[in-house]
């Protein structure tokens, strides 16, 4: 997406490091910027601080560098207006608790800054996230007795309950079958489209969401690179990100990574864009 006026940006990391008292930091000199009716994905390898910088966006971790704005202020003042998709759990086999219960409760955690509805708005919004995912026909449904695929169209029915300007998504296609993923990728795409949210979509596999994306933040043992897909996803980019041969193939539409290494080298300094 080109250069817009600050004014419209949901998200505004300018600088910004993160790391924790023992070790180097997580990623460095970051700068990043999610535009409404953008959708980011975030990639990279397990422990490359995916996860930790949402919790920055979400103001429950704190910067050790940089700057962080989320809607234009602070992530915790932002907060009620910003979505979670946390990663993903299956709900405990004993819960009894319904689907359209468990969406309420993404609307009940933020009651204390919404403007307050009586049951029946109450009761329209949660059949509107449902509806939003196309989880109507399993609402009144134990939760713990769906799959896991409509389990987590629940939890992004939870997040969308409130009306999001910007939506968390933290590996919400994991341990989902080809199908399940496109369907949740595709809810998500929706979301972005007809309410311009802002996606930031981590995500260990980029082929389910390869038609939706706009960007690509890729994290690597404290480097980065972000851009456009045609951009990042390429040998070349991700042999200068990781500094060891990395292929990426297109087979048919699906993009193919060989040769990351399972400890990419720690090194400082940022990858230039590409
Ligand atoms: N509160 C904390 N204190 C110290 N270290 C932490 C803390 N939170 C996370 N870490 C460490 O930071 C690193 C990055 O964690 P994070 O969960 O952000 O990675 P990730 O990229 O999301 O990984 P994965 O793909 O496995 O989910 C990990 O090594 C983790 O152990």
């Amino acid at each position: 997406m080109s250069e817009k006026d600050h004014g419209t940006e949901l998200v505004r990391l300018q600088g910004a490091a993160l790391g924790f008292e023992t070790g180097r930091p997580l990623w460095q000199d970051l700068d990043l910027s999610v535009h409404p009716g953008e959708f980011v994905a975030v990639l990279g390898a397990n422990g490359s601080g995916k996860t930790t910088l949402l919790r920055a966006l979400l103001g429950l971790q704190p910067l050790s560098a940089g700057t962080i704005e989320v809607l234009g202020k602070s992530p915790k003042a932002a907060r009620r207006e910003v979505g979670y998709v946390p990663q993903q759990r299956r709900f405990d086999p004993l819960t009894p608790v319904r689907a359209r219960d468990l969406v309420g409760y993404g609307y009940d955690g933020h009651e204390w800054g919404l403007p307050v509805l009586n049951r029946r708005q109450r009761r329209e919004r949660i059949d509107a996230a449902l509806a939003e995912v196309g989880a109507t026909r399993f609402a009144d449904a134990p939760a713990s007795r769906l799959s896991g695929g409509q389990q987590q169209l629940l939890r992004i029915a939870q997040a969308l309950v409130c009306d999001p300007r910007l939506l968390l998504c933290d590996e919400p296609l994991l341990s989902l079958d080809l199908n399940h993923q496109r369907e949740v990728s595709a809810v998500v795409d929706r979301r972005r489209r007809e309410h311009e949210t802002g996606i930031v979509f981590v995500t260990h596999e980029i082929n389910p969401v390869l038609p939706y994306v706009d960007r690509v933040l890729y994290l690597a043992g404290q480097r980065f690179t972000i851009g456009p897909v045609d951009e990042v996803m390429t040998s070349e980019t991700l042999t200068r990100l990781y500094s060891s041969p990395v292929d990426v193939l297109r087979v048919r539409d699906q993009l193919v990574v060989v040769g990351v290494p399972d400890h990419p080298a720690h090194q400082s300094e940022p990858v230039e864009e590409p």
